[in-house]
């Protein structure tokens, strides 16, 4: 398929606002797609890679404005390309508008017509720069681009300016992709839904549902090194536990970081966060902890840091430790972490999924001697409290209920985990822009802007400068200011990139920000590096707080 015409498509796709004739369009051009299924059905969600696979462009504004600025013609800079873009608001809108591929483009391919460009030279293109590192891999991803940009016309520009930038928001979530193979195909939403859950690759479910249909999509399987999303919890009670289950298996609640160890003896051991991140080489003792077992297994459980006496430490001492690349041997002497182990997904060739928690519990056991996180079988709130109890006098966070018979189910948070509430609210919220500071603090980003998940947006809900030691200061000021997109005067705005965790007093209404919220007494809490902009809370879990507090 030429990359023209998969722009024309997802353009119809984005002017369109109703659910069902979205779904349609992206069915249709599923059904359309041939041999590019697999690139198409990620290129829709923004995405080159997998969304198993953590590897990214790495490409920043600044290397994406001046490859723009090389393909629209002499006349035309990097500083022009932002400019522009502050005007625009988006970079599609930038690209577009930017006469791209002119002579200097021809010039580029010998002054022939180039051969149009299609879906999967992009991937190959794309996949290639992702590919570049060390000395001069900066000059190979511009030039890479720019031979792209100068092959597109305007509408395709637009999009594959805002692929490179992770900014394809076109209103096609991972809802309507799921239900988009079930119509093209003719398999039931369901099916396509596990399938996804198991194997987190949209491209590859959709061939299958295409090749082989309800059977194909059937015979997923989990895959020793390719992470799933995290089984999530709902907030709940003991009373609750108690009325909805026959038992209740009550887990401690460690307060430290969400990981997917997986260990294959006869290759390697990888472990990833959260957000599926591949945080392997930043937690070598938890790599340790596993090396000796000889079956391959995934397991998930929680890194925690521990103090010299093996107590738990708050978990913003375990995310000091999450995606650091250098430095980790000294950092393992700063802070150590340890892992608690409380699921098992896969032993030695067998999914678990299905196995109801006791069984999965089980077979847990079966292969680690330490490190498994307590559990008791309950059957009234005693005993939950019990637990309770004890879990809090050692210093963890709190508790856990889950349902006994329950399966894993892959990113749902379903009825069947409830984490106690905990008695302070905090949110986590995205950096979407900052001021620098004044006086000693003059080279740093001083006060952050805070943003909710407001669908594939971001709405303003304050401001924090409070909680935040100059040290960490240089720190965050170090992280942020590469993803700075625009400055006027002090004021600069962030690329949605990094979320913070925020205490707070209360939420009240306000005209100054956008999600017609603001944020009394915002307090810095920490990063969140085990989440990322969609997992921020969203502007719908922030109007159910103000409610329930009203
Ligand atoms: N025994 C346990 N079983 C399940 N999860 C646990 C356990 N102990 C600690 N956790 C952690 O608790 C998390 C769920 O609650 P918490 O509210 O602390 O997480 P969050 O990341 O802030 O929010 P959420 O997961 O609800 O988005 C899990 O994702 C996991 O990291």
């Amino acid at each position: 398929m030429d990359f023209a015409d998969f722009a024309d498509r997802v353009d119809a796709i984005e002017a369109e606002s109703a659910d069902l004739a979205i779904t349609s369009l992206v069915a249709d051009l599923f059904v359309d797609a041939g041999a590019d299924l697999p690139v198409v059905a990620r290129l829709l969600l923004g995405r080159v890679f997998p969304a198993w696979d953590s590897t990214t462009l790495d490409v920043g504004p600044n290397l994406c404005h001046e490859a723009l600025a090389r393909a629209a013609g002499p006349n035309v800079t990097a500083d022009d390309v932002a400019a522009t873009l502050a005007d625009a608001g988006e970079i599609g809108a930038v690209a577009e508008s930017l006469d791209l591929g002119g002579q200097q483009g021809l010039a580029a391919f010998g002054a022939a017509e180039p051969d149009p460009l299609t879906v999967a030279e992009v991937d190959d293109r794309l996949r290639d720069l992702a590919a570049a590192e060390g000395a001069g891999s900066r000059d190979h991803k511009v030039d890479v681009l720019f031979g792209l940009f100068n092959r597109t016309d305007p509408v395709a520009a637009r999009y594959l300016a805002r692929l490179v930038l992770s900014e394809m928001r076109i209103g096609v979530g991972e809802g309507t992709v799921r239900d988009a193979i079930a119509e093209a195909f003719d398999v039931p939403a369901d099916d396509v839904e596990r399938a996804l859950q198991v194997t987190n690759d949209y491209g590859s479910m959709a061939v299958r549902a295409c090749d082989e249909g309800e059977a194909g999509l059937a015979a997923a399987e989990l895959a020793v090194g390719r992470p799933v999303q995290a089984m999530l919890a709902q907030t709940g009670t003991a009373a609750d536990a108690v009325e909805a289950w026959e038992s209740v298996a009550v887990e401690t609640k460690f307060d430290g970081a969400r990981v997917q160890i997986h260990h294959d003896p006869a290759d390697e051991t990888r472990v990833f966060s959260r957000n599926l991140e591949d945080v392997t080489d930043a937690l070598p003792e938890i790599v340790e902890f596993v090396a000796d077992l000889d079956v391959p297994v995934i397991l998930d459980g929680e890194a925690i840091a521990v103090d010299d006496a093996g107590d738990p430490l708050p978990f913003q001492e375990v995310l000091r430790r999450f995606r650091r690349k250098h430095d980790v041997a000294r950092m393992r002497e700063e802070v150590t972490v340890e892992f608690r182990a409380f699921d098992c997904l896969h032993v030695d060739g067998t999914d678990l999924l299905d196995a109801p928690l006791l069984d999965r519990r089980e077979r847990l056991s079966s292969v680690l001697s330490d490190g498994l996180s307590p559990l008791t079988v309950a059957e009234d709130v005693e005993t939950i409290a019990d637990h309770e109890a004890t879990a809090l006098d050692a210093g963890h966070e709190g508790i856990m209920l889950k349902n006994p018979e329950s399966a894993y189910t892959p990113g749902k948070r379903g009825q069947n985990w409830l984490k106690r509430k905990p008695d302070v609210e905090t949110l986590d919220l995205v950096v979407t822009g900052a001021e620098w500071g004044e006086g000693r603090r003059a080279n740093h980003l001083g006060t952050f802007l805070l943003s909710a998940r407001d669908e594939d947006e971001f709405a303003t809900i304050g401001k924090v400068a409070t909680g935040i030691t100059d040290e960490r200061l240089a720190e965050l000021s170090d992280r942020l200011e590469p993803l700075i997109r625009n400055q006027e005067g002090t004021e600069v705005d962030i690329e949605p990139e990094v979320v913070f965790e925020v205490g707070y007093e209360e939420i009240q209404a306000s005209s100054t920000y956008g999600s017609g919220h603001a944020l009394r007494f915002p307090r810095f809490v920490a990063v969140r590096e085990d989440k990322t902009p969609s997992e921020a809370d969203s502007l719908s879990r922030i109007e159910r707080l103000v409610d329930e507090h009203e």
